[in-house]
């Protein structure tokens, strides 16, 4: 089974989470996800989620630290290994081209969402955890 490496960005802000929903014409369409996308051979996971996170929203992002559990869910197509990385926005999101909803949820807010099989453990653990960070840099 192919496995296909992915980053995802926990972009917290005033203890709210920002969660994006996969467009409805791609795979997992509809569902919710982390933002971000697949990690290019030879790309670090960092440098592949700044990327993604400028394509998808026109935006700057700082990345920086892997959350503490990964996501890991097999589909028709392969297996998918999720990596999320906390992230910050250091410019305004100017389009969405992946995404047919984007929404800052609450932790009780976000597990009310659909998310991806992938990112069901990750979003449960960050619950959990809460949705703070100290972005330092
Ligand atoms: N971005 C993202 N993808 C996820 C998450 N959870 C999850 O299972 N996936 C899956 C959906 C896709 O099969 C794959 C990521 O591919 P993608 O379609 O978002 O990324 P991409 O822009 O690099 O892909 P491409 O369409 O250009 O090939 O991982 C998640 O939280 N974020």
């Amino acid at each position: 089974m192919k496995k296909i490496q992915v980053v995802g960005a926990i972009i917290l802000k005033s203890n709210k989470l920002l969660a994006a929903q996969r467009a409805a014409n791609r795979a997992l369409g509809s569902l919710w996800e982390f933002p971000g996308g697949k990690i290019e051979p030879d790309e670090s996971p960092e440098n592949a989620l700044a990327r993604e996170l400028s394509e998808e929203f026109g935006a700057k992002a700082t990345i920086f630290e892997p959350f503490t559990i990964n996501g890991d869910a097999t589909f028709d197509f392969g297996e998918v290994i999720l990596h999320c990385y906390y992230a910050r926005l250091d410019s305004e999101i100017i389009k969405t081209i992946a995404h047919d909803d984007l929404r800052w949820v609450t932790e009780s807010e976000s597990l009310e969402l659909e998310w991806a099989p992938t990112d069901v453990p990750v979003i449960k653990e960050l619950a959990k955890a809460g949705f703070t960070y100290e972005y330092r840099r």
